[in-house]
């Protein structure tokens, strides 16, 4: 059984007073039933991790850089992310890939990289609505999943995070079948590449998901938690979804 994981994108939203809604939210979770993780922007991530020092939420950053130190200006490692508290990384989201350009290979070397340092990758793939519209799907999903992990990875670290990119911050998603689709066919893929491992990578949905529509989503096949972006910002919202995920 994979684990079950609710992982908050507060995306590149949040000052220090924020971190109210982190504590807040790790009060609401004592003794969780599942994995929670936030991922607050880079400022955010050691005063978040000092914040949540003891308590069951985890922390993760948005993105690393594929080498662990040098010139490369602007830039976090997987390493720093360690030393910061995280223990999590996103990576490839389809944001970063539109802003900057990110590519399959350089999702497949940072996600090397993290688990070299000890963190978690959650490897973010998602078609476009174009590509759906064109029946693409399933192909762009295992194209992307193939060309952003390594053939040797952590199976035990890794998490896989199916964002489509047209139900990102839309209130639109897709219908239950075609998330059921989409999971099991990636559930497919990542077993036939890596083995019966692959079977316990936890598979998260992303893209509008709110409290409303989170029990029926963790219902779905193969979906094993969720990658929330505005619904992880405030705790009221995000222990919805937490709960939705624990009676799952
Ligand atoms: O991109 C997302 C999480 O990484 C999803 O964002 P929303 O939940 O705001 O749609």
């Amino acid at each position: 059984m994979a684990r079950k994981l609710a992982a908050g994108n507060w995306k590149m939203n949040g000052v220090k007073a924020s971190l109210g809604e982190a504590t807040a939210l790790a009060e609401m979770f004592p003794a969780p039933k599942v994995d929670i993780l936030l991922c607050p922007p880079a400022t955010l991530v050691a005063p978040m991790a000092q914040a949540l020092f003891g308590t069951q939420v985890h922390v993760g950053g948005q993105d690393c850089h594929m080498k662990t130190s040098g010139a490369h200006t602007g830039d976090i490692s997987a390493e720093m992310l360690l030393d910061a508290g995280a223990d999590h990384v996103i990576l490839g989201h389809s944001e970063r890939r539109a802003d900057h350009g990110e590519t399959d290979q350089m999702v497949a070397e940072k996600t090397v990289a993290a688990t070299q340092a000890g963190l978690s990758p959650v490897v973010c793939v998602g078609e476009t609505l174009a590509q759906r519209e064109a029946g693409e799907t399933l192909a762009v999903i295992r194209q992307q999943l193939s060309g952003s992990l390594p053939d040797v990875v952590d199976l035990k670290k890794l998490v896989i995070a199916y964002e489509p990119v047209w139900a990102i911050g839309t209130g639109k998603i897709p219908t239950l079948e075609q998330i059921a689709e989409v999971h099991d066919d990636m559930r497919a893929t990542l077993v036939a590449r890596y083995g019966d491992g692959a079977k316990d990578i936890p598979l998260l949905y992303g893209g509008s998901v709110k409290p409303s529509n989170a029990a029926e989503i963790f219902a779905t096949s193969n979906v094993d938690g969720a990658l929330v972006g505005g619904a992880s910002l405030k705790a009221a919202d995000f222990s919805g979804i937490v709960k939705a995920l624990e009676a799952a």
